[in-house]
């Protein structure tokens, strides 16, 4: 095992037109991890994964393959010279040429009649070997994508948005295929997404990506327990949010006191919390359930909507304290009436509190 990354970006930087689209971005890969450039649309993910495919030079910066450099402002190693296998969202297969012909269409005939079975096996495929691609489906014809990418054994694969044409099931199941198959050859893999949830569903590494830079990297679990800021929270779920000012480190909320270490008297913070980290209790004649350490104090509202929407309940709330919206997930059926008070509690170890700007 070796320190070295797969795939190193340096400080990486591109503009357009005097607008900087890629700013500063620095990433490595070891090999067999799977990172995911996640972002809003125009943040910046295609240019970066183009650029390192070569297809687009970036500004300044360089970009090492196994601690080789493949490419700074002197260097450049042409993209078919790369070892970067590339899968798109439009990945279009040959069509005049049979399953078999495209998944060996980068390698010489000697590797291809033992690697192109080997690899279709891979993504049960072998069955549809001597098949064209008009005789696939949409899912079929992505296995078959992947074996091609694949077969030059590329040392680092680009993905973008790879699964965005599928319907929901089919895309659940061949992201996990098509994971199962990098993990099992080893490959880096560089994954551009605006979706949350394949993000967090493919990922070993998340970079969250905002106006051109990379602005959080780390585990799915961190990212969305930890998020940077509000906006990186909201990347990943809705947010109910408690503002309150700071007076001497500390916030007062209906929901009790929130600490504010090294804010200064008179900021304004908002209280983070994902809806499903609200919890619900009944109203005892104007009177909530004690406070407790975990969960602070109950705060009473009053039941706007409730819907259910299969796997969960959604319940949105008026607080009597502000007068505020609060929405909160139950996974389960629960469809209070509207009007009916019910007292809310914060788990306060899922809180994020963020000055606000
Ligand atoms: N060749 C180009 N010439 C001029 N502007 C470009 C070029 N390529 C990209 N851009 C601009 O750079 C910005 C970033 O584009 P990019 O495709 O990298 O974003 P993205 O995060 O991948 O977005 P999406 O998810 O919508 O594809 C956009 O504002 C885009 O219009």
């Amino acid at each position: 095992m070796t320190d070295t990354p797969r795939l190193a970006l340096t400080n990486i930087s591109k503009s357009f037109g005097g607008q900087k689209v890629v700013d500063d971005v620095s990433l490595d890969i070891m090999p067999g991890q799977v990172t995911c450039l996640l972002g809003p649309s125009g943040c910046g993910k295609s240019t970066t994964l183009r650029i390192t495919a070569g297809v687009e030079m970036q500004d300044s910066g360089s970009i090492h393959l196994d601690g080789n450099l493949i490419c700074d402002t002197k260097h450049h190693v042409p993209p078919e010279n790369r070892s970067i296998g590339l899968m798109f969202q439009d990945f279009a297969l040959f069509p005049h040429l049979s399953v078999a012909a495209n998944v060996g269409f980068g390698i010489p005939k000697s590797e291809a009649h033992k690697r192109v079975p080997e690899l279709l096996a891979k993504v049960g495929m072998q069955r549809h070997i001597d098949r064209f691609p008009h005789e696939l489906s949409g899912g079929e014809q992505q296995r078959v994508a992947l074996a091609r990418a694949l077969a030059p054994r590329p040392r680092v694969m680009l993905m973008d948005e790879p699964f965005s044409g599928l319907d929901d099931r089919l895309r659940d199941e061949i992201r996990d295929e098509t994971l199962d198959v990098l993990k099992a050859e080893g490959t880096a893999v560089l994954l551009v997404t605006h979706e949350p949830t394949e993000a967090m569903r493919m990922a070993d590494e998340i970079a969250l990506m905002r106006k051109g830079r990379i602005v959080q990297r780390g585990a799915p679990y961190n990212i969305y327990n930890s998020p940077i800021d509000l906006e990186a929270a909201k990347f990943f779920s809705d947010i109910n949010i408690i503002s309150g000012e700071v007076q001497g480190a500390l916030t007062r909320t209906a929901f009790g006191e929130f600490l504010a270490p090294g804010v200064e008297n008179g900021q304004v913070v908002d209280i983070c919390i994902r809806p499903h980290h609200l919890k619900i209790d009944f109203d005892r004649h104007g009177r909530g359930p004690n406070p407790t350490p975990s969960d602070g104090t109950a705060a009473r509202g009053i039941v706007k909507r409730a819907r259910y929407v299969g796997s969960q309940s959604i319940v949105e709330f008026k607080m009597d304290s502000d007068g505020s919206i609060l929405t909160a997930h139950i996974p389960s059926v629960f469809l209070p009436k509207p009007d009916t008070p019910l007292w809310l509690m914060i788990r306060r170890d899922r809180c994020f509190v963020f000055p606000r700007n």
